[in-house]
């Protein structure tokens, strides 16, 4: 050290020392700003910065050294080799331009350190090649230690340097790295510098192709001048630069302050970057100064005035620890009764990028969307979905001791309310009944829309027995009972209900509603409008329901149908007049099975269609084999009506069995009204207007609205066996029948009485004027080979 000083003291002049030094910091400014322009910038651009700052640095190394040397004083003519001079300032350059491109490879602080230990070692390149330049009558002694000391120095420094450089683009750090870079420059110089004794040796000295000191003024001089050149060029590349940087960040500022979410930056300490103005809006943050500030102080000013109710040191240490660990962290709180959902997005070189989105809108409409998925959007009941899900929940919730009941509800022929008063009061009574459903189970139960006209209630039953489900099944049938007023009409629906039970019938939400489904088949089977619980040969009975179903649909094809036909008798003349077909279904190994058994199957499965059709075949195929005098009448099911073909299926019989249209008549009963009457009175019209008979069967009996006489010109009206049946005993009957064929001798209509099985029944209907008469009296229904003989025993019985 003392060495070094006094090489300083006797040896330089202090001004041109001063001189160097002055050019030294000027360089290291230079080159320290450029440093952060190549951090700042990519690509291309980041290798112009590069060369740059190289050239800057090593002729800021190379004129501090030649300047240095100027006010060194070796004692006597001194002369410079120019080649090894220039190759000192190729390797100052080379070298430092290597130095950066290490250091600007990664933000790891050893690859930076390195970078910076490089460029020191460039110092170190440059002076020692400098001095090997150095012409002298003597030859230098070298100090090892202080030769390996100024490498030390000059290496430490700058890279010491550049970690400050990289840790903030600020005056600050600026101003300490040039100083830092100046120090590994002069005191590399100076200990190297002290690190020599020259020792005379008159042999030595100047050759040829060596440079004066005056000379090396003028070239350090020259290279001063290119640090200023280069700096100048520089500052006019900073300026373009920072042209284009501003106008980016006015696009930038644009961006931001025209964002919907709100947007905030932070470096690794917390501290606010950047921000735009709907961040502080949707934070409330307006009027705070943000920018520069930790968002320790900002929260805990917040806090302070209770607009914020966290920790502020434990959230903050939690959101810069996510950010250190590289994880992104998405979390939704609530601000002024908003929803806003934020994501800290970590980023590379430390802290974090949070988002701010308002989602309150976004959450709204997924809440409506998941009720939607889960309610009926006409009854707002649970729908299926949600049934199953709480069934669900309920079952696992359930103790031993709880009870679990699950009621499957049915309106009874709700269709034909729909079908006959429309849509929307069908929907109308839809929403009542659920408004009544909800009245009568308490909160703990379950009502749900499982679509169309069926409702499902689950019924949680603590400690109870079966008694508590049949009593409410039982409130439920009466309530839905009640009439309704809908749109000026008075309307009265029933109810089937089907009863499942937790445990006992099952365990899961499958089992409960199968078996549930069973017990409402059973209801309704049992003529609607009543509950029942399941029992085990439920299931055998579906099972034997679905077999039933397979073999309807092969009879067709296995030609298994028949037709009988059973007379009908005028009653004044006594003679048969037609008969009614009636069809049979000829099982290969059930034998004869009665359409009372499988038509309401037919009718579910829409099989009718296609078996009523071939019934209207045969029997006009029949028919048009009798006596011209008879004529034939087919039972037309309301599904039938439902077919768009029917009219030409009718025809098209006509035609191919040859029957006048007039010996044909087709008995529909009030329901085929009651759906769709507009199309369906349009279709009897065109059958009559062809000449087809239409008569009313089983009058009496359902809904035996006069108005249906008055809406189409019926030919017949067929009085309801039941009334018949109890002509004899019954008043009321009597006064029916009464009622029935004096509105038919009125309205110029055909009557005719079903199911006359004794002579008494048949002398009460000839005393009150019924026109025809059918029933086992006279004769059953019998296959068609047999209808020449009912005709003849008919008419031997006339004569007789
Ligand atoms: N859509 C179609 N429906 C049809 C067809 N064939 C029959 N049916 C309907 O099936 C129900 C049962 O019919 P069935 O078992 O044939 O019973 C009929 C007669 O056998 C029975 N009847 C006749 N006289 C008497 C009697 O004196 N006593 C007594 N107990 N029963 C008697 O009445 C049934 C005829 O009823 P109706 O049709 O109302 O005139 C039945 O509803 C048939 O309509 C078909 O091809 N298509």
């Amino acid at each position: 050290m003392y060495r070094v000083l006094t090489c300083l003291a006797t040896e330089h002049d202090w001004r041109l020392v001063l001189l160097a030094g002055t050019i030294c910091w000027l360089a290291s400014a230079v080159a320290i700003s450029l440093f952060h322009r190549a951090r700042a910038s990519r690509g291309r651009t980041r290798a112009v910065w590069i060369a740059l700052d190289a050239a800057v640095g090593g002729c800021g190394i190379w004129a501090t050294h030649f300047v240095a040397m100027l006010a060194y004083d070796p004692g006597a003519g001194a002369g410079y080799s120019i080649p090894v001079t220039l190759l000192s300032l190729v390797f100052a350059i080379a070298i430092v331009a290597t130095g950066l491109c290490i250091a600007l490879s990664s933000s790891r602080q050893w690859v930076v350190g390195l970078g910076g230990a490089v460029i020191g070692g460039g110092v170190a390149a440059m002076h020692y090649t400098g001095m090997a330049a150095l012409e002298l009558p003597a030859f230098i002694v070298w100090s090892h230690g202080l030769v390996l000391a100024s490498i030390v120095f000059g290496s430490l420094f700058a890279a010491i340097a550049l970690l400050v450089a990289v840790r903030r683009d600020n005056p600050v750090h600026t101003v300490a790295a040039t100083g830092l870079l100046t120090v590994a420059i002069v005191s590399h110089h100076f200990t190297a510098m002290g690190a020599v004794t020259l020792i005379p040796d008159p042999t030595l000295g100047t050759d040829t192709m060596s440079i004066s000191p005056t000379a090396l003024s003028f070239l350090t001089a020259v290279a001063a001048f290119a640090i200023l050149g280069l700096s100048l060029l520089a500052a006019m590349i900073d300026r373009r630069a920072k042209g284009e940087l501003h106008s980016q960040k006015v696009l930038l500022d644009t961006a931001l302050d025209n964002m919907s979410q709100g947007l905030c930056m932070f470096d690794a300490d917390g501290r606010i970057l950047l921000n735009n103005q709907r961040y502080a809006e949707m934070m409330g943050r307006t009027g705070m100064a943000l920018q520069g500030r930790l968002l320790l102080d900002v929260l805990r000013q917040q806090k302070a005035v209770n607009r914020w109710d966290g920790d502020p040191d434990q959230f903050v240490a939690s959101v810069i620890a996510a950010a250190k660990a590289g994880n992104s962290v998405t979390r939704t709180l609530t601000r002024n009764g908003r929803s806003i959902r934020v994501v800290d997005q970590p980023k590379s070189g430390g802290g974090w990028v949070a988002t701010f989105e308002d989602i309150t809108e976004w959450q709204q409409v997924q809440e409506q969307i998941s009720h939607m998925a889960r309610h009926d959007a006409l009854t707002n009941l649970p729908n299926r979905i949600l049934f199953r899900e709480q069934l669900e929940k309920a079952l696992r919730l359930a103790k031993r001791t709880d009870q679990l009941a699950v009621l499957c509800l049915d309106l009874d022929h709700f269709k034909d309310i729909n079908d006959s008063l429309g849509h929307p009061v069908g929907d109308a009574l839809l929403k009542q009944v659920a408004r009544r459903l909800g009245d009568c189970v308490s909160e703990n139960d379950t009502v749900a829309r499982l679509g169309g006209d069926e409702f499902a209630i689950v019924q949680f039953c603590h400690d109870c027995d079966p008694s508590a489900v049949a009593s409410l099944a039982s409130h439920v049938v009466e309530q839905v009972s009640a009439p309704y007023e809908i749109a000026g009409h008075q309307l009265v629906i029933g109810v089937s209900i089907g009863i499942s039970l937790a445990p006992e019938d099952g365990k899961n939400p499958d089992e409960l509603l199968k078996k549930a489904d069973l017990a409402l088949y059973r209801a309704k089977e049992d003529g609607r409008g009543t509950y029942r619980f399941f029992e085990t040969g439920m299931d055998a009975r579906a099972q034997a329901r679905r077999l039933l179903e397979l073999d309807l649909r092969a009879a067709l094809q296995r030609n298994e149908f028949e037709v009988y036909y059973q007379p009908i008798r005028d009653v004044a003349k006594d003679v048969v007049v037609g008969f009614e077909a009636l069809v049979r279904w000829n099982h290969a190994l059930r034998g004869m099975i009665s359409p009372a058994n499988f038509i309401p199957l037919a009718e579910e499965t829409g099989l009718i269609v296609p078996i009523g059709d071939w019934v209207l075949r045969q029997a006009c195929m029949d028919a048009a084999r009798w006596s011209r005098d008879v004529g034939v009448a087919v039972n037309l099911s309301p599904v039938q009506f439902k077919n768009p073909n029917l009219v030409l299926t009718v025809k098209e019989a006509l035609k191919a069995s040859g029957l006048p249209p007039q010996r044909l008549e087709l008995e529909i009963t009030e329901s085929v009204l009651l759906q769709n009457s507009e199309a369906t009175l349009s279709v009897l019209h065109e059958l009559r207007a062809f000449g087809v008979r239409i008569s009313l069967d089983d009058f009496g009996t359902g809904y035996s609205s006069l108005s249906y006489l008055r809406s189409f010109p019926f030919d017949k009206i067929k009085i309801d066996r039941s009334f018949v049946t109890e002509l004899a005993t019954r008043d009321d009957s009597m006064a029916i029948v009464r009622a029935v064929t004096g509105l038919g001798k009125s309205l110029g209509i055909v009557t005719t009485a079903e199911g006359v099985e004794t002579d008494e029944q048949f002398d009460l209907l000839r005393q009150e004027g019924c026109t025809q008469a059918q029933g086992y009296l006279f004769s059953p229904p019998r296959p068609a080979t047999e209808v020449e003989t009912m005709l003849s025993k008919a008419r031997a019985q006339a004569v007789a």
